[in-house]
């Protein structure tokens, strides 16, 4: 790190601390087994319009808890015939993201921790599950794990991560302008206040 630089504030923690309190399904979050569709149609994880993305479709679960499904593609590749580790994680990360929308919550990852348990070969359908495991202040603590081989096989990968609060405005005062002004002129409401993971 240069001089220049500036010292990372955050803390690394991924353990709730002691006064963090459970997480609260929203009244209004999408039944369990509800698909909850792509928040924004150019998302890398989700998005229909990303040709390589990884088109993640992730269902509302109980509680505070998502499940979702990845089918590892050719685009996906790291070493010959395996998922790319950055993609794996992705792919939890976005999952991750998903609970977002059970809490009707803005937040964006802060720390994400994955483990890599099993190499995952192209053509695999990756199936996750992450839950909210506890809520302090604007911090949101949240683990996810994916299995190979059907929805109770192996676990291939897991992680925990620290989601932080936002504003709206962390992604219109950061987000390059022309997307930005394309996502909040889309004519359908619910679409865009998804794109920020927004309440409508
Ligand atoms: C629309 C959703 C799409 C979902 C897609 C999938 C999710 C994503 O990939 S999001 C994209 C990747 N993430 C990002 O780009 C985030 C970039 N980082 C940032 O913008 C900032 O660092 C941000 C907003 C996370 C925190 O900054 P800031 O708002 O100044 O928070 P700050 O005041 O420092 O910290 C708030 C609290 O969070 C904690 N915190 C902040 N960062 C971290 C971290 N990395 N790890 C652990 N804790 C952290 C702080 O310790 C502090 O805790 P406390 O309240 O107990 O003191």
């Amino acid at each position: 790190m240069s001089a220049a630089e500036p010292q990372t504030k955050q803390t690394t923690q991924l353990t709730p601390p002691a006064d963090a309190t459970a997480p609260v399904r929203h009244p209004e979050a999408p039944a369990p087994g509800e698909l909850l569709g792509a928040h924004y149609d150019r998302c890398f994880g989700c998005g229909g319009e990303q040709p390589h993305g990884l088109h993640l479709e992730a269902r509302a679960g109980e509680g505070v808890r998502v499940s979702a499904e990845f089918t590892v593609k050719e685009a996906h590749q790291g070493a010959p015939g395996l998922a790319h580790g950055g993609v794996l994680a992705t792919a939890l990360d976005e999952t991750l993201g998903s609970l977002n929308w059970m809490l009707h919550a803005i937040a964006v990852t802060g720390r994400l921790e994955t483990d890599f348990l099993r190499p995952v070969p192209v053509g695999t359908v990756l199936h996750l599950d992450a839950e909210v495991t506890a809520v302090h202040g604007r911090k949101i603590y949240s683990r996810a794990e994916g299995r190979i081989g059907g929805p109770d096989g192996p676990v291939a990968v897991r992680a925990q991560a620290v989601f932080i609060e936002v504003k709206v405005e962390h992604f219109i005062d950061n987000g390059r302008p022309e997307e930005i002004r394309a996502a909040m002129a889309d004519p359908d409401q619910l679409r865009r206040a998804r794109a920020f993971e927004v309440n409508p």
